[in-house]
């Protein structure tokens, strides 16, 4: 096995349930090493619970978290960072009124021995996260206040923050929703950026085209289950995707057979 295809992230047989309702149901997924992966799902499918049940703030009911060959129990949000899995909720949880810097270190200041707060090193910090991810608008300052940025830009400084805990994994719970075409560029080059540092991003989507674009590999759930999955290169293109959402959507099973790695 390739470093390339070595699992970062195993999910095996997660169980969550919220009283009567079963939002996963023994779902079996794999996280590799370098890749970004695609979520995708109807509504109601699980996507939120799984994409809790990464971040931590689900612990599930059954099955096992395995990151980096270790089991991790219990699973808590301190446990997922400590495990190096950062998650971008779709609320950003940004202060629009604070700088970009306030917001990358917000919680986690660099301060000294008093617990003064190193000023200098933040900023420098900031622009070193900013720029690894490609953040090249003109008019970045790293003490400009968030609520000046575009939709895509503020994208940026939450993945910088996610980044600034030296964070292997990044879950992007749908990072593109609302945002324009060229908000949506530049939050895909961000994720090209985070990819090339090595690190591993999993990009959760209700816009199968935008998933299609930045993914290298897809993971489609169905009320709670896996329905399929698939490199990108087994399918013949977006189209491909989409039809097959579209069979789970109306029969409830999609045809795998056209996959070019079913075999
Ligand atoms: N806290 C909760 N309490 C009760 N039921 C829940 C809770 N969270 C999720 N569910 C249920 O679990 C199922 C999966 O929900 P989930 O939010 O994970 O789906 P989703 O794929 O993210 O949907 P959407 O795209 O609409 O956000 C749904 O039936 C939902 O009603």
């Amino acid at each position: 096995m390739s470093g390339h295809d070595a699992p970062i992230i195993e999910l095996r047989n997660i169980v969550k349930r919220f009283g009567n309702v079963e939002a996963l149901s023994g779902v079996s997924m794999t996280v590799r090493k370098g890749e970004v992966l695609g979520l995708l799902g109807d509504n109601g499918a699980g996507k939120s619970t799984l994409v809790k049940t990464l971040a931590g703030v689900h612990d599930p009911d059954e099955g096992e978290i395995i990151v980096k060959g270790v089991a991790r129990k219990p699973w808590t949000p301190l446990a997922a960072r400590d495990a190096g899995i950062e998650t971008v909720f779709q609320d950003r949880a940004l202060a629009p009124q604070h700088s970009i810097v306030t917001n990358v270190f917000m919680g986690r200041e660099i301060t000294n021995a008093v617990g003064l707060i190193r000023v200098q090193r933040q900023i420098d910090e900031a622009n070193r996260l900013m720029r690894e991810i490609g953040f090249t608008s003109k008019v970045f300052n790293p003490e400009s206040t968030v609520g000046h940025l575009s939709g895509g830009e503020r994208q940026g400084v939450a993945i910088a923050r996610a980044l600034y805990n030296q964070a292997d994994v990044i879950v992007l719970d749908e990072p593109t929703t609302a945002l324009s075409l060229t908000e949506t560029q530049k939050v895909f080059r961000f994720v090209e950026a985070v990819k090339a540092s090595g690190r591993t991003v999993v990009f959760i989507g209700h816009n199968i085209y935008h998933v299609w674009e930045i993914a290298d590999r897809f993971f489609v759930i169905d009320r709670g289950r896996e329905a399929f999955e698939g490199e990108k290169a087994a399918f013949t293109g977006a189209d491909h995707l989409i039809e097959m959402m579209h069979q789970l959507a109306e029969t409830g099973k999609a045809d795998t057979s056209k996959l070019v790695d079913a075999a």
